[in-house]
């Protein structure tokens, strides 16, 4: 009725307005008090005005955030939720599998991976634009055409993945959100502590506060052997003197999931991926923008170690990655916990996921050259200080003997395929300004 009666009050013309206004002053006049209350009152509602302005910066971020909530919230979306997590009826293992960074190179593999055997996947990514997030939604399309939803939002969203949880009850979190790159932590390093630390803190939380728990698979990297000069490198190896903060974040990602493995009986799994390359791979990858600059006849910098020393990699392809993501998803035992309380102690594991035979950068190139049919304008130079290690070279031992893990595609091959990708992707270079 309020309303109503002030709703009455308000001009509906300028005209009007200005009538009332000049009422106003008139009546100012007959009663000379009242300026004073006027005068505190334009104060007052002023001050209100002024804090009103400022806050509509926050409110425009409010509504920001409330606009994300919105796109994903509502009966249609929880529908997809469900029906994308889905087990298939027949399939055998019968996974419902919450995968993060679902848009990324190695989260769409997976997703695919797993859907296509039959496990229900749901994926999240934030979609970002650390690398041309036009790549990322063309992975998107693909899995929706595959039947996999992907989530738009951050692993640091508290309430959307309490919400996630909720609507379905995982078995399995394929943890592969992260952000990557070993270089790009020296322009960036608040990026690295926002998604490999706070951001895995976050899916732990909400995990170990699930009822059931599931059991989680995340993506650690090669690069937490850092220094290490003893080759091959093996799980048991120290990890404590890494050489970028990518690599130190990740080491803190796997300390952290010991105390949650140890506090709460959180099932963890650790893999260890050794420079994963492939179709549909990351263009901040050196074999990536290698092959786009050799293209277009631009130089390519090359590194070398000290006194010409090679610098060599354990190049991993991807379709052998996710064999061994599987592998460790299936041997995974159940998580001991529930509602946050640890009932019995949980699997905690780490393994090496590599291809076991290093290949200097050197030759990547020549391999990129023939299968390009181009010669590239090589630049050696010195490895920068900047977060490279010159070697990695992994022993594959514990993987074989946990999960049968062994890769079979060798450089030569997998960049065949590679290439193949690359050109059908981006045309003959139309395209590849990415
Ligand atoms: O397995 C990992 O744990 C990491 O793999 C990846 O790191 P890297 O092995 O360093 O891959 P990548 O950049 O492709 O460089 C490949 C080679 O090219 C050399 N390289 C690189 C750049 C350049 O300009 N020139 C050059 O010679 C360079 O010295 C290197 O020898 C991921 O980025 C990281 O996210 C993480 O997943």
């Amino acid at each position: 009725m309020k309303s109503t009666y002030l709703d009455d009050n308000i001009p509906s013309t300028p005209g009007k307005f200005k009538m009332e206004k000049s009422n106003y002053y008139h009546r100012l006049r007959w009663h000379p008090h009242l300026a004073k209350v006027t005068f505190w009152s334009v104060v007052f509602f002023g001050l209100i005005f002024v804090f009103l302005f400022n806050s509509s910066t926050i409110s425009t971020d409010l509504s920001h955030k409330s606009l994300k909530i919105k796109s994903w919230g509502g009966p249609g979306w929880e529908k997809r939720v469900k029906s994308s997590a889905k087990i298939r009826s027949e399939t055998e293992t019968g996974y419902s599998v919450l995968v993060t960074g679902a848009a990324g190179f190695i989260g769409s593999h997976v997703s695919t991976a797993l859907k296509r055997r039959g496990d229900g996947v749901l994926g999240l990514d934030n979609f970002n634009d650390y690398y041309d997030p036009t790549l990322k939604r063309a992975r998107q399309v693909l899995l929706e055409k595959r039947g996999i939803f992907i989530v738009e939002g951050d692993i640091n969203d508290t309430v959307l993945l309490n919400k996630l949880f909720e609507v379905v009850h995982f078995t399995h979190v394929m943890h592969l959100a992260a952000q990557a790159g070993v270089r790009y932590a020296m322009q960036n390093p608040k990026s690295y502590i926002h998604s490999n630390i706070a951001g895995f803190v976050n899916v732990l939380e909400i995990c170990k506060n699930a009822n059931p728990q599931p059991a989680i698979v995340w993506a650690s990297s090669s690069s937490v052997y850092g220094l290490n000069t003893k080759v091959p490198f093996s799980e048991k190896d120290r990890t404590d003197q890494p050489a970028s903060l990518y690599a130190a974040t990740k080491k803190a990602g796997e300390e952290i999931a010991h105390t949650y493995n140890h506090i709460y009986g959180l099932s963890l799994t650790g893999l260890r991926f050794f420079t994963v390359y492939g179709p549909w791979g990351r263009p901040d990858k050196a074999y990536f923008f290698f092959t786009k600059d050799i293209l277009k006849r631009k130089p390519i910098p090359v590194f070398e170690s000290g006194n010409h020393g090679t610098v060599a990699r354990d190049f991993t392809y991807i379709d052998d990655i996710v064999k061994g993501c599987l592998g460790a998803l299936d041997t995974t035992e159940k998580s001991t916990g529930s509602g946050g309380k640890k009932k019995g102690d949980a699997q905690f594991r780490i393994f090496n996921l590599g291809n076991t035979s290093p290949v200097p950068v050197s030759d990547l190139v020549s391999i990129l050259e023939k299968l390009l049919k181009v010669k590239a304008k090589r630049r050696v130079m010195k490895l920068p200080r900047n977060g490279d290690v010159p070697f990695t070279h992994a022993n594959i031992s514990l993987a074989q003997r946990e999960f049968g893990y062994k890769p079979t595609t060798d450089l030569q091959t997998g960049l065949k395929k590679f290439v193949r990708w690359y050109e059908k992707y981006y045309g003959s270079g139309k395209k590849s300004d990415h």
